[in-house]
């Protein structure tokens, strides 16, 4: 058995090129309509994410690009990549977030491990449901081929099984541990992001609009389970800031894989508009209405003036490199440009999280 693979990395250039071969079968569906050898690509020098090649913004050289021989994934970090693991535990930074700024601390280890627990199963569900819904226009995109359904390391039915008891676990414990408001939202959250969201994905590029709210309602997860009331101001601000933050970075990522998304047949952005006018614009407003609702939850009532002023002050600067990346993006929608994007995206939500969160609590 031999296996090769090169790792796909979104925040480097020239990466996206993954091919898996096992027992003399080889999964690279990407390969049937673009027959360029992954490692002459490698050779050859750099390449946009999604292999779009459009010139600009190029970096010189493929110094980072990664290029790994291993082994066949194990069937368990098969099942872990169907839950998307790196969203899932972005998704459970904004939980301890959200539950914190709810009760004004640290709730009880044991409960924050059992919200975590509920949480990560619902949403690595969601996930997992999501892949078996595109698990056919998954190989048409490098970027997914290789997942563990297109790429048929694990079956559907077990899929399937695997999918409805992440849910039913996970919500029976938010249920069970934090009455029916978490798990409402979870369930909410479940059935928007894989029954509207997904199908939504190959129609029309609002699809974004809706994945930002499913994004973003998990927050009320958190928020709900330690105390906070469904009504209050501060959830559905911890909604905004999450909402408003996944305009820039999907921006970033829907300019980097264009091509696949548009050979794939999904409908998105850059695909709409590949002058990138369209993504800019949308990655501006969206920095800048997380930096306004960062604030807001700042200078919510309960702390002192020089609490507000200074956590203020720090989410201001908190949410600046993201908004001068999106400009810069928005003037020169190059994949350099939207690589810093997406990097400072994945910075900027901890932070801005981490600055209300001390505010609150202090
Ligand atoms: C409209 C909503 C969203 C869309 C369409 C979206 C799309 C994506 C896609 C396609 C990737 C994979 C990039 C790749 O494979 O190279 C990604 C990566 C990621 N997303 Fe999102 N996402 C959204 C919202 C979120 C949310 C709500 C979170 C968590 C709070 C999140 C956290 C992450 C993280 C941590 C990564 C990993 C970046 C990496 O690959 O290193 N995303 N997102
Ligand atoms: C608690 C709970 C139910 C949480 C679930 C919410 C969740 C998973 C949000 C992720 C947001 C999102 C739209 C990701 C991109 O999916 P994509 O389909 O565009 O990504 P892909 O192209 O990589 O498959």
């Amino acid at each position: 058995m031999s296996t090769e693979i090169l790792i796909a990395d979104p925040l480097t250039p020239s990466s996206a090129r993954v091919r898996y071969v096992s027992e003399g079968k080889r999964v690279d569906s990407q390969r049937e309509s673009h027959p360029r050898d992954a490692a002459h690509e490698l050779a050859d020098g750099p390449d946009d994410a999604d292999g779009a090649g459009q010139g600009r913004g190029q970096a010189a050289a493929p110094t980072t690009t990664q290029a790994v021989v291993a082994t066949r994934p194990s069937l368990f970090s098969d099942y872990i990549q169907l839950t998307k693991p790196r969203i899932v535990t972005m998704i459970l930074v904004t939980t301890v977030a959200s539950a914190m700024i709810a009760a004004g601390g640290w709730i009880a280890t044991l409960d924050m491990l059992w919200l975590l627990m509920g949480t990560a199963m619902v949403a690595g569900s969601a996930g997992a449901a999501n892949q078996i819904w595109e698990r056919r226009i998954d190989c048409n995109m490098t970027r997914t081929a290789s997942r563990p359904l297109p790429a048929e390391r694990v079956k559907l039915l077990p899929a399937i099984l695997y999918t409805a008891a992440l849910v039913v676990i996970g919500t029976a414990i938010l249920v069970w541990q934090f009455g029916y408001a978490p798990a409402l939202a979870g369930v909410a959250t479940w059935l928007l992001y894989v029954l509207v969201y997904t199908p939504m994905k190959t129609r029309t590029a609002w699809n974004t609009t809706v994945g930002a709210v499913a994004g973003a309602l998990p927050v009320l997860m958190g928020y709900t389970a330690a105390g906070g009331g469904i009504e209050d101001w501060t959830g559905w601000l911890l909604v905004a800031v999450l909402a408003a933050w996944q305009y820039p970075h999907f921006m970033a990522i829907a300019w980097l894989y264009r091509r696949q998304y548009g050979e794939a047949g999904f409908c998105m952005s850059t695909t709409v508009d590949p002058s990138g006018r369209s993504a800019g614009a949308q990655s501006i407003a969206g920095s800048i209405a997380i930096l306004g609702c960062s604030v807001a939850l700042c200078v919510i009532p309960g702390g002192s003036i020089p609490a507000m002023i200074i956590a203020s002050v720090a989410a201001i600067f908190a949410c600046y490199p993201m908004l001068r990346a999106s400009i810069r993006f928005s003037a020169t929608p190059d994949d350099v440009m939207a690589r810093k994007l997406l990097r400072s995206s994945l910075l900027v939500l901890p932070a801005v999280l981490a600055i209300v969160t001390v505010r609150t609590v202090l």
